[in-house]
């Protein structure tokens, strides 16, 4: 008998919120098989082709539907954590892992990533772009801040789904960044036509 999914917990978040971290502690716990999808897409070859500017892979959507379903099939249960939750056809748990954009800026620019690929990806996690794509694809999303969080806390609260409701933009520093991260895009997109 095909077994049909169970348990299927996505994380996902922005790059650098801690989802790779939150998500191998949360399977361990629930002693289930976790997925890293944009490492088993890349290993499945399911991207068509990959930008360099952005240093990151352009997916190839029918091949990635194709296999997730696939997967959804054959396990049981799942820890699936992804940038990407709309990848993710279905789903019983979906959490989105927040991060203090300020903290954020800081931990991608410590991974030495061009300076588009850091604005864009704060500029995302500012404006709520994952969670965003998460509500468009499923009826129920916990948003958790892991801001100057312990693991352990965020654990708790993902069991006890103590959800937040987070909108960086009330905080004038972030406004801030945000002007200055828009001046980096729109320089790198001038370069871009200009090319
Ligand atoms: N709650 C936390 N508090 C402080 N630092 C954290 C926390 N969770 C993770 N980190 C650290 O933040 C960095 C990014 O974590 P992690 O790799 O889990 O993020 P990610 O969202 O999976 O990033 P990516 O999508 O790029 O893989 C790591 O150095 C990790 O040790």
């Amino acid at each position: 008998m095909k077994y049909f999914s169970l348990l299927i917990i996505v994380v996902s978040g922005t790059p650098g919120v801690g989802k790779s971290t939150v998500a191998n502690a949360l399977a361990k716990k629930l002693n289930i098989k976790l997925i890293h999808l944009s490492s088993f897409l890349i290993q499945n070859k399911a991207y068509s082709e990959f930008d360099e500017k952005r240093e990151t892979y352009i997916i190839d959507e029918e091949k990635t539907e194709l296999l997730v379903n696939q997967l959804l099939l054959k396990e049981k249960d799942l820890v699936i954590e992804t940038i990407y939750p709309a990848l993710v056809t279905r789903a019983d748990k979906v959490i989105v892992l927040r991060r203090n954009p300020l903290i954020l800026y800081e931990e991608l620019k410590k991974r030495g990533w061009n300076e588009l690929k850091v604005a864009e990806n704060v500029e995302a996690e500012i404006l709520g772009i994952v969670s965003r794509e998460a509500s468009e694809s499923f009826s129920k999303v916990c948003e958790i801040d892991t801001s100057n969080k312990s693991l352990d806390e965020i654990l708790d609260k993902i069991e006890k789904e103590m959800c937040e409701k987070i909108d960086w933009l009330g905080d004038e520093k972030v406004q801030l960044l945000l002007f200055e991260l828009d001046k980096v895009i729109s320089k790198n997109e001038d370069y871009e036509t200009s090319e």
